[in-house]
């Protein structure tokens, strides 16, 4: 579904934040990005969206080549990739349903499929009796689950989420995680960057380790072993 062939990616300055990275996460795989603050995580997740590109290698996004996507074509090939911030960049001047609505209005869909839409997307989380409500009125979990309303409204077929639980004590960071893992079992093949190694390893996937832009690990949890790539 995503292949990173030897990709290296170096920012204006002439830091180097990936190094010959290179790895492939199946369609329907669901896997953690891991690694000190400044290893390169953010960078990767944003070379796969495209809002960094590369000095070096190629990124396989369903057998396409990104680099070679014209600026045109771009967001229509953002739209098929969920992207969950820490921060959740969220509106704070419309409602929760307005918040997930907004991709939906982006890409021109007419009230009534988006109402469903969003909906669907709200009760997933467990907010639907929230959705008239601002999302300042919420807690930051409650929040955090807008943002993953809003991410998978579109029904994307990859989720990218950026220290989702960052923010969130470990309770809410284990109930947003096995909400990831819902949206994995219907499908949805996951990058998650996260240094909070004490929840990642507790859960059963595969986990990808950056050590100062090099791609220094990746192991497959042992309970799923030769179920995949390791
Ligand atoms: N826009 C930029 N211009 C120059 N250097 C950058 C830029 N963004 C990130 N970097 C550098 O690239 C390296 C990797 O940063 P990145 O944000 O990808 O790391 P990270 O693993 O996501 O860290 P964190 O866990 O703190 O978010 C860091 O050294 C960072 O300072």
């Amino acid at each position: 579904m995503i292949r990173f062939d030897e990709v290296s990616q170096r920012y204006p300055g002439g830091h180097e934040a990936l190094k010959q990275v290179s790895f492939e996460l199946e369609r329907g795989e669901m896997a953690f990005l891991t690694g000190r603050s400044g290893a390169g995580k953010s960078t990767l997740l944003k070379c796969i969206m495209r809002t960094e590109s590369l000095s070096q290698g190629q990124i396989l996004v369903s057998g396409r080549n990104i680099q070679r996507i014209s600026d045109k074509q771009i967001p229509f090939y953002r739209r098929r990739i969920g992207v969950v911030f820490q921060d959740h960049q969220l509106l704070y001047d419309r409602s929760v349903y307005e918040n997930v609505a907004l991709p939906l209005r982006i890409d021109g869909y007419r009230e009534a499929d988006a109402a469903r839409r969003v909906r669907a997307a709200l009760d997933k989380v467990g907010l639907l009796s929230k959705e008239k409500m601002n999302p300042i009125a919420l807690s930051g979990g409650e929040q955090q689950r807008v943002g993953i309303a809003r991410a998978v409204v579109n029904r994307p077929q990859i989720l990218l989420a950026d220290e989702p639980t960052g923010n969130l004590d470990p309770e809410l960071a284990a109930d947003i995680m096995k909400l990831f893992e819902q949206f994995n079992q219907i499908g949805v093949s996951m990058l998650i960057a996260s240094h909070d190694l004490a929840l990642i390893t507790r859960l059963r996937h595969r986990m990808l380790t950056l050590d100062n832009g090099r791609l220094i690990r990746d192991e497959q949890h042992p309970s799923r072993q030769g179920a995949g790539s390791s």
